[in-house]
């Protein structure tokens, strides 16, 4: 088994960011119990990494004939038949427990809310993405559950700030995926998804995109709002929301591919600035 075969299981980059989010929002968790358990801290990281790549990792089996479909993902080791299922089962199956074992090891909500978002985004979401674009609402849930996750396994209790850390990550997938769906529609053609909010690249779909947008620049200042992130975040979240919001502006007006290729790229900045201004900010105080 290579490494890039193994990566392409997990979907590294994406499993990366989401590890990303929940140990930033431990961070957060940690300094509002008053202490930081950096051997907690690492095996949030570790167990998180593993869950999610499990949860990737069901995913692929489940879409292993649709990603044969599609040029992004033809080439992912089960479409490719550089992997078997059964091994993927195994390797997937070996993660999830481990990675449960270890975040359970935190606290029982933590292992709970992991294989709760392991078993939507595998199990839910995954076969709802061939019947409606509603899916994406459902995928959002588990894609915003590692920041709640990383702040509970610090925190035992979920309070305001968990659910605002939970808040952003979930508006913020609309435009996210919505932006991708727009560049990849040919390729998700091959396949039978319909992802867009009105299911083909149009004014609706582009809209709706910018009112998610729209809704996230409010959603970004709740941090400050309620007072756990200053005005230095607040700064850093209006400017980073006006950004995103720009380029999806752009896409309501334009309609085309580039401009959701600009609008998919200031996605991937979006939320690692704010989570890290949010950081800064909160481990700085
Ligand atoms: C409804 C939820 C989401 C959907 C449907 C979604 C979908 C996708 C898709 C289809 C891609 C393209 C991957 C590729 O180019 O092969 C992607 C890329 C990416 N997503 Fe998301 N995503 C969601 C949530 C998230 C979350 C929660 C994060 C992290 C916090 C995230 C981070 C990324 C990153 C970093 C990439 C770039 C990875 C790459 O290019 O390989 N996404 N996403
Ligand atoms: C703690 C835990 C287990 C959380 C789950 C985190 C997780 C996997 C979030 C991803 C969210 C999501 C819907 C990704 C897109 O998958 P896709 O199937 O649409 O992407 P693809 O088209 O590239 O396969």
């Amino acid at each position: 088994m290579r490494w890039s075969d193994f990566s392409k299981l997990i979907k590294f980059r994406l499993t990366f960011l989401v590890v990303f989010s929940a140990s930033i929002s431990f961070l957060i968790g940690s300094k509002v119990n008053g202490e930081i358990v950096w051997k907690n801290w690492a095996l949030l990281i570790i167990g998180g990494f593993l869950v999610t790549g499990a949860a990737n990792g069901f995913n692929e089996i489940i879409e292993k004939d649709l990603d044969k479909l599609m040029l992004r993902t033809a080439d992912r080791p089960l479409p490719s038949g550089r992997m078997t299922n059964g091994q993927a089962l195994v390797l997937s199956l070996f993660m999830g427990i481990a990675g449960t074992y270890i975040l359970g090891h935190l606290n029982l909500t933590t292992g709970y809310l992991s294989v709760f978002s392991i078993f939507l985004y595998a199990f839910i979401y995954t076969p709802a993405k061939r019947k409606s674009p509603v899916a994406v609402f459902i995928g959002a849930i588990p894609g915003a559950l590692p920041p709640l996750i990383g702040y509970v396994a610090a925190h035992p209790k979920i309070d305001y700030i968990a659910l605002v850390l939970f808040g952003i990550q979930f508006v913020w997938q609309f435009p996210h995926f919505w932006a991708i769906a727009w560049v990849l529609d040919d390729d998700y053609k091959l396949a039978g998804f319909r992802l867009l909010p009105s299911g083909k690249r149009d004014a609706t779909s582009a809209a709706i995109t910018f009112l998610f947008t729209l809704i996230l620049v409010p959603v970004s200042l709740l941090p400050t709002y309620y007072n756990f992130g200053g005005l230095y975040v607040g700064a850093v979240s209006l400017l980073c929301s006006f950004a995103f919001l720009y380029f999806a502006f752009n896409l309501l007006l334009k309609q085309d591919i580039s401009s959701a290729k600009k609008l998919m790229y200031s996605s991937f900045f979006y939320l690692p600035i704010v989570q890290l201004a949010l950081l800064f900010d909160f481990v700085g105080k």
